[in-house]
Order: C-alpha cells, then sequence, then structure tokens
C-alpha cells in the first residue's frame, strides 16, 4: 500500500463556533491537527484578550480526553480594539495574531472595520511588536462585483496598509485568485496567504450548474477555472509563504439550504484526504508536508508538530460522514465530487 508519512499537520484558518456546534465539530480538527489559528467572529465577536482566554478555555474543555490539541487565538478588530490590550495579549503569549474583517465582507463581520484609518493604532502597535495580522481580503463596495472583491481589496486597501506600514506582517487568509497568488509572489516579506481545501478542488461552477448548490457557497466565493488552477501550483510548489488554512465554517443546514443561506464550507473531516488526492493529480505529494506542515508554523515563528502524520492510499474509495450530527442541527460535509482514497492512518 501506498503510504506517505509527514509531520502532523496544522490548520491556520479555522471556525470552530461556540457552545453545541464547538462540541460536535472540535474533534474532526482535533484528530489530525495539532494547532488551529482560531477565528473570532463569535455572536458577539472575540475583541479583547479577556473574551479570548475564555473562548480558549471553552474550546479547551471541548477537546475530546486523549487528542492532543492547541487552540491558537486571535481577535478580532474593530475601531475600538486597544492597542494596549492586544500588546497585553501578545506579551502573555494568548494572542497569536489579530483578524481584519472589513465591516460586512463575512458571516458575522459586521462589527468589523468600516475605517481603516480607525485601525491604525493598533495596526502600528502590531507592526512594533511582531504580531501578524490575518485579513478577510475582499472590500464591500456594493458597486463592486463580487467575483473581483478580493483583487479590488488587493489594490485598494491591503496595498494601502502595507505601504503604510511594512514592518506589518500580513497573512492574506483563503486566497481565491491568481491576483493574489501574484501579489504574494510578488512581495520580498511579511505577506503570507493561506489556500483553503475547497478552493483547491471547485471552481464557480460548482455553486450554480444544474441548480444553486448551497453546500459550495463560502466566501470568499470560489471562481473561474484559472483562478483554481493557480491555488494548485501555489499550494504544491513548497514556496514557504503558502500553507494551510481551511476555512473549515460550519453552518447547520438549515441556515444554508434556504432562501439567503449562509457562506461556509465544512471541510476538517476529510480536509487530509482531499489535500493528499489533490497533491497526487499535480504530481507534488512530497510538497504536502510544506503545504500542511512546516510553512505555516514558519510563518508564525513556531516549531513544526513533532508527531508524524501517516496517509495511506486505498484501493476502494474511503467513507467519511456526509453530514456532522450537532445538538443545532446536522452540519453537510465538503463532498469533493469524486471519491477519495487517501485516509488517515
Ligand atoms: N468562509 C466563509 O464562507 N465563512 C466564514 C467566514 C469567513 O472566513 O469569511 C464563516 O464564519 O462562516
Ligand atoms: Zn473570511
Ligand atoms: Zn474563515
Amino acid at each position: 500500500m501506498k503510504t506517505l508519512s509527514l509531520r502532523r499537520p496544522d490548520d491556520w484558518h479555522l471556525h470552530l463556533r461556540d457552545g453545541a456546534v464547538l462540541q460536535s465539530v472540535i474533534g474532526d480538527t482535533s484528530r489530525h491537527f495539532g494547532r488551529a489559528i482560531i477565528m473570532p467572529n463569535l455572536v458577539p465577536p472575540v475583541v479583547t484578550t479577556e473574551d479570548a482566554r475564555a473562548y480558549r478555555e471553552r474550546i479547551l474543555a471541548a477537546v475530546p480526553a486523549g487528542d492532543r490539541f492547541e487552540p491558537l487565538m486571535t481577535l478580532y478588530l474593530t475601531e475600538h480594539t486597544n492597542p494596549d490590550d492586544v500588546e497585553e495579549g501578545k506579551t502573555s503569549g494568548l494572542i497569536t495574531a489579530v483578524k481584519l474583517y472589513p465591516a460586512g465582507a463575512t458571516t458575522n463581520s459586521h462589527g468589523g472595520v468600516r475605517d481603516l484609518d480607525k485601525a491604525m493604532p493598533v495596526l502600528e502597535r502590531m507592526a512594533k511588536i511582531g504580531l501578524p495580522l490575518c485579513v478577510h481580503g475582499e472590500v464591500t463596495t456594493p458597486e463592486v462585483d463580487i467575483f473581483d472583491r478580493e483583487a479590488v481589496f488587493i489594490e485598494e486597501k491591503l496595498e494601502v496598509i502595507r505601504r503604510r506600514l511594512p514592518e506589518l506582517k500580513v497573512t492574506m487568509e483563503h486566497v481565491t485568485t491568481k491576483d493574489g497568488v501574484d501579489y504574494i509572489l510578488a512581495a520580498d516579506r511579511n505577506l503570507a496567504g493561506t489556500i483553503t481545501t475547497h478552493h483547491l478542488i471547485i471552481n464557480r461552477n460548482a455553486i450554480l450548474v444544474g441548480g444553486i448548490r448551497p453546500h459550495y457557497y463560502c466566501l470568499p466565493v470560489a471562481k473561474r477555472e484559472h483562478h483554481r488552477q493557480a491555488l494548485r501550483k501555489a499550494a504544491t510548489s513548497g514556496d514557504p509563504r503558502f500553507f494551510l488554512g481551511t476555512d473549515s465554517a460550519p453552518h447547520v443546514d438549515p441556515l444554508k439550504e434556504c432562501a439567503c443561506g449562509c457562506a461556509g464550507i465544512y471541510t476538517s473531516i476529510n480536509t487530509m484526504s482531499c489535500l493528499a488526492h489533490v497533491f497526487e493529480e499535480e504530481h507534488a505529494l512530497e510538497k504536502l508536508e510544506a503545504f500542511a506542515s512546516l510553512n505555516g508554523p514558519a510563518w508564525y515563528g513556531l516549531p513544526a508538530n513533532e508527531e508524524i502524520m501517516v496517509l495511506e492510499r486505498q484501493d476502494a474509495p474511503v467513507s467519511y460522514p456526509a453530514k456532522r450530527d450537532t445538538q443545532a442541527g446536522p452540519i453537510t460535509v465538503f463532498d469533493p465530487m469524486f471519491p477519495l482514497h487517501w485516509q488517515v492512518r
């Protein structure tokens, strides 16, 4: 049997939610991943170091017995975020990054930033103390087409932030376009990007062809095929500036299967199987470890995990649940639309 060994991976962009959903989804991450950057877009969001400390405790309490998992906490940047609180979060080791959601860009982002100038004091402090900024890189201007929002964000916002604060480390999260990949490649330092599992697998047809398919709807929305190809090339290149952030974003089915469904795709369960499939297709299995286990920790200044994960290629398709049941309702698991043969041992 074909096998692949790699350092235990991490997930550099994850939504765990809270309460009943947290209880049911956390095991799907802690089974495979050593650490994850935990997104702060709860209702209400995680805005202070104190909020993050309490949320971290709730996450740790939900980790199944026997799993080793370290949640890396983030703060949700607002126009009122206090730079001293951010610094104290970093100094105490609790906070790994601060997250910028342009107001209204995605799920639970209405409290995000409208006027970047108001967030400048915090960003300046972060640049000074070496705390990375994670960005949901889409503009929210109604005039801008939803498929162009990432490219316009880079030009109109990200470039401005980076020119004002060249020392600020920026993680462009869930890059979905060739524009994003090229922008990262053009930067000589302080810029990296996460890529999701699903954006390596689907293009925008998955959402719209043959009917409207809410379980392929996420933000940033999947783009044209040539963008997917650019993401595959970047992810499988081994370039240290690209690494895995699944953006696994559980929403219970009734909130997705309705007239105005939520954005988010749940991939924690089968991400490693999907990635092995993609990297094998790209003849780059030997680069999976860099993407999933090495580049992320290096960017965040952390050691790679010590444990080893072994993936096995089965002849028969491997099975995984179609839904994750929670006390809040079922959550549909990402269906890559092809059989998966790789399985975590
Ligand atoms: N990716 C998504 O489609 N949704 C995320 C938010 C986000 O990461 O933008 C969520 O919280 O549901
Ligand atoms: Zn986002
Ligand atoms: Zn996300």
